[in-house]
């Protein structure tokens, strides 16, 4: 080899660099929320916080975090509402104005809410999920409903997840449910990131690829393990969501955890506001990519119906028309993110796809 191609090839592998940001302190189990003060105090994060939480989570956890940490912090708390979304992050923002870093306790909009204040704000973030209902409790991003859609917005990954498996298993189970579905569409994610990678070129991190198939294989075995208010299937959810996460901390994006089964879940965001949970309609909208990919698509919906999560539009209050329509949409939706939906669907093979593959 010449040495100008030696040069060429060295200058291509020096020009590579990463930057992944992971969470530094992961705590999962029974009681961990006792834990908090612990972390807190091992992260050196300051003697000022902003605990954010929603109506119903600060009576779940946000009370009892605040009397962990009240004595040896100075404690500000924000009610993160359910009024306009990008009104709220505003809020919050101004509030952590006096604070040395953030607290999020809650469920995912509590959490995205927390993480994007942080963001902007450059402050330090610690996730206490409430409940394992998606994999953005450990994620870097943030998905936040506007009259558009869901706009995905940077937001600070947290330093620190405190997920105490007594709380998140005290959840109604549909979130639990919910968190499964959004694992299991990782296979479908994958499938969709593997046919952009060899049509379109698009770069695949093998890493991030396998983690995030072996998470969703992990409880795809399990899924009979899954059951209500077990803090076991919270153990097994929550630790599959940190995995997720992490893969998407890999690859420096959703790619792993996000392909047309989510374009499709975002399109009826629109379509369909209010109907279903971010996991269930994932998980809903992998039956049909799994189908269209020529893979187990039965395997999906099965592991769906036993851990309680709906595999139907019905099943969330969608009419099969809308369910049509949301895959027809799912191209326009982040259209550089390239799926099976993007490969010339029609009306009429949505509408059969709908009939043939949602049948009770
Ligand atoms: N950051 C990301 O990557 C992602 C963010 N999202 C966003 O997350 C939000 C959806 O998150 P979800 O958790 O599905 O819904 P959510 O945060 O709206 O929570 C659903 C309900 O469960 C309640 N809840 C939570 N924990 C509870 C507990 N332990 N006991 C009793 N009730 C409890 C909440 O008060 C709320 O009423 C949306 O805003 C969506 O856009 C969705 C997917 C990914
Ligand atoms: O929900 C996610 C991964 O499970 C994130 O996906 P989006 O980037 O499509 O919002
Ligand atoms: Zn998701």
């Amino acid at each position: 080899m010449s040495a100008d191609r030696i040069n060429l090839l060295r200058t291509k592998v020096f020009d590579k660099s990463k930057w992944m940001q992971l969470p530094r302190d992961v705590v999962i189990g029974h009681d961990v929320i006792e834990q908090i003060p612990t972390v807190c105090e091992d992260l050196a994060l300051g003697d000022s916080v902003l605990i954010v939480s929603g109506d119903r989570t600060r009576d779940v956890a946000g009370k009892r975090v605040e009397a962990l940490l009240s004595g040896s912090y100075e404690i500000a708390t924000f009610a993160a509402g359910e009024d306009d979304p990008l009104e709220t992050i505003r809020k919050a923002e101004e509030a952590v104005a006096e604070a040395g870093f953030v607290i999020g306790v809650g469920g995912g909009r509590v959490i995205d809410v927390a993480k994007i204040a942080s963001y902007n704000t450059d402050r330090h973030f610690i996730s206490i999920p409430t409940a394992a209902s998606h994999d953005g409790i450990v994620s870097s991003r943030a998905s936040v409903p506007t009259a558009d859609g869901n706009v995905s917005l940077a937001a600070e990954p947290p330093i620190a997840v405190v997920a105490d498996t007594a709380v998140i298993a005290s959840a109604p189970h549909r979130l639990l449910a919910s968190g499964c579905a959004d694992i299991i569409a990782n296979y479908t994610a994958i499938r969709d990131w593997e046919l952009s990678h060899r049509l379109r070129g698009e770069p695949l991190s093998e890493y991030a690829l396998t983690l995030s198939r072996m998470t969703a294989e992990i409880l795809f075995k399990n899924a009979d393990l899954i059951k209500p208010h077990s803090e076991e299937s919270a153990w097994l959810v929550t630790k599959a969501l940190v995995s997720s996460g992490v893969a998407m901390s890999i690859a420096g994006s959703s790619r792993p955890g996000s392909g047309g089964e989510h374009k499709f879940s975002h399109a009826l965001e629109i379509l369909a506001p209010g109907k279903g949970l971010h996991g269930e309609k994932c998980g809903i909208g992998a039956i049909i990519t799994m189908y269209l990919h020529g893979g187990d698509w039965e395997g999906i919906r099965d592991s769906l119906k036993k851990i309680g999560a709906p595999t139907t539009p019905a099943g969330i209050g969608v009419d099969d028309e809308t369910a049509v329509a949301a895959l027809l949409a799912a191209r326009t939706i982040r259209p550089e993110r390239f799926t099976i939906l993007d490969m010339g669907l029609t009306e009429e093979s949505a509408q059969d796809l709908v009939k043939m593959l949602y049948r009770e």
